[in-house]
């Protein structure tokens, strides 16, 4: 039994704007994304989620609410991918590039789902009307999704 891989998703948000990030390698490289990543022994998710924003965008953040919760399976790798989704509004510092990620802002009807990760168009809406959603996703592969379910939820 392969425990899940509990990763964070930050996306800081303004009225009329989202900052994603282009991830220049690794996981999800040529995609724009939140920032986030694996949490690390110690730490709670939330401090994850808070620590990963910092070092892949230079903001810094004393709050984020948890707007969703995704699973993915991709074929073939029995570790599942357990993605707490956060976002938040309250930021100092200002978007920096650094070798993962090139921050940029993207107003909320012009949010580039071609160039982001597959599920994205299917959840991306209610995290802007401000739902909480909670979803799983079958991938074959990066960019194919076998199978999906996805639904807003009152609560967590
Ligand atoms: C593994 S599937 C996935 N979807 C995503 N959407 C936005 N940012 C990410 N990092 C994402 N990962």
């Amino acid at each position: 039994m392969v425990a899940n891989k509990v990763l964070t998703l930050v996306l800081i948000r303004e009225a009329s704007r989202v900052l994603l990030g282009m991830k220049k390698r690794g996981f999800g490289e040529g995609r724009w994304n939140g920032f986030g990543g694996k949490v690390e022994k110690g730490e709670t998710i939330l401090q994850g989620a808070i620590r990963e924003l910092r070092e892949e965008s230079g903001l810094q953040v004393t709050h984020l609410d948890e707007v969703g919760r995704l699973m993915f399976e991709f074929i073939g790798d029995p570790q599942l991918l357990e993605v707490h989704v956060f976002t938040g509004t309250k930021y100092t510092g200002v978007p920096t590039e650094t070798n993962e990620m090139r921050p940029c802002w993207y107003a909320v009807d012009k949010i580039p789902l071609k160039e982001m990760w597959p599920d994205d168009k299917y959840w991306f809406p209610m995290f802007l009307k401000g739902s909480k959603f909670s979803g799983y996703f079958k991938f074959e592969g990066h960019n194919k999704i076998l199978e999906y379910d996805l639904k807003e939820v009152e609560k967590l």
